[in-house]
């Protein structure tokens, strides 16, 4: 038997993308997603367009860098005005909590995201396993929020304070240039980084929004109907992936076992 091979977190965020491009049909209104996990289920949407396998799609992209994406792979695309309701969307997460709860938007993307998720009868949320945690804000990362720049530093010491009992810290987030990130609204992002839980996550996410300023937060509750987890188990005795575990609480765990075959 060959050597185990050890997939790369980039193999694995593959997997549960094409994992949930299995949820796909034709004649679908579908919300594409946005980031590195996102951006292979975009890519496998194209493939099965291009070889006449799905037909009749319409996207409705997340952000400028997925609708560049979607156009460059002759993916039909429309918006939330001409689609208000869509059949499925297919995104990634920067966090995903035992409850299906999601933090989103470390990628900049989070209201678009949040506009379209929230209008989709099915979404599927496709993270490798290095995204669970206990709780959000968990992980020791940012939890994004989307302020309007005007007089942002004002909104920034609000939701420090609003947090200030989970130990929260609010930084603006800057481009690799140093200057504020500015997102495809035309917004700043604030980080939160939190040493403790939130307590009560809607009321958290309430709060945020009632202060001026605050455009939206990286908070996705309560929205995701499935993830898809991609976890490498290395398994010496069974095939090159299953599933394990069951759907009813809409999280499916994919393990992925590969001994030296191309996935
Ligand atoms: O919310 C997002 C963008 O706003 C992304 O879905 C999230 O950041 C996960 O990204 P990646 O798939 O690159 O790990």
């Amino acid at each position: 038997m060959s050597p185990p091979v050890i997939l790369t977190q980039d193999e694995l965020k593959k997997i549960a993308a094409y994992k949930a491009v299995e949820f796909v049909e034709s004649g679908m209104v579908l919300g594409l997603g946005t980031g590195s996990t996102a951006k292979h289920a975009v890519d496998r949407i194209g493939d099965l367009l291009r070889q006449g396998k799905l037909t009749n799609i319409v996207g409705i992209p997340t952000s400028k860098k997925t609708e560049e994406q979607a156009l460059s792979l002759g993916i039909p695309l429309s918006d939330l005005d001409s689609h208000p309701a869509i059949d499925l969307a297919i995104d990634g997460a920067d966090e995903v909590d035992p409850h299906l709860n999601l933090v989103k938007g470390r990628g900049g993307s989070l209201l678009r995201e949040k506009m379209v998720e929230g209008a989709c009868k099915k979404f599927v949320c496709i993270v490798d396993e290095s995204k669970l945690v206990k709780h959000l804000g968990g992980s020791g990362l940012a939890l994004p929020v989307e302020v309007v720049p005007f007089c942002w530093k004002f909104t920034a010491i609000k939701l420090q304070n609003l947090f200030e009992r989970s130990g929260c810290v609010a930084k603006l987030r800057n481009d690799c240039e140093g200057k504020p990130f500015v997102t495809d609204n035309g917004n700043y992002v604030v980080d939160l980084y939190l040493k403790k839980d939130l307590g009560d996550l809607q009321i958290a996410s309430d709060a945020t929004l009632r202060i001026a300023g605050v455009v939206e937060n990286g908070m996705f509750l309560d929205m995701a109907t499935t993830v898809i987890v991609a976890v490498l188990v290395l398994d010496y005795f069974f095939g090159i992936c299953r599933l394990i575990d069951d759907e009813k609480r809409g999280l499916v765990v994919y393990v992925s076992v590969s001994f030296g075959g191309k996935l």
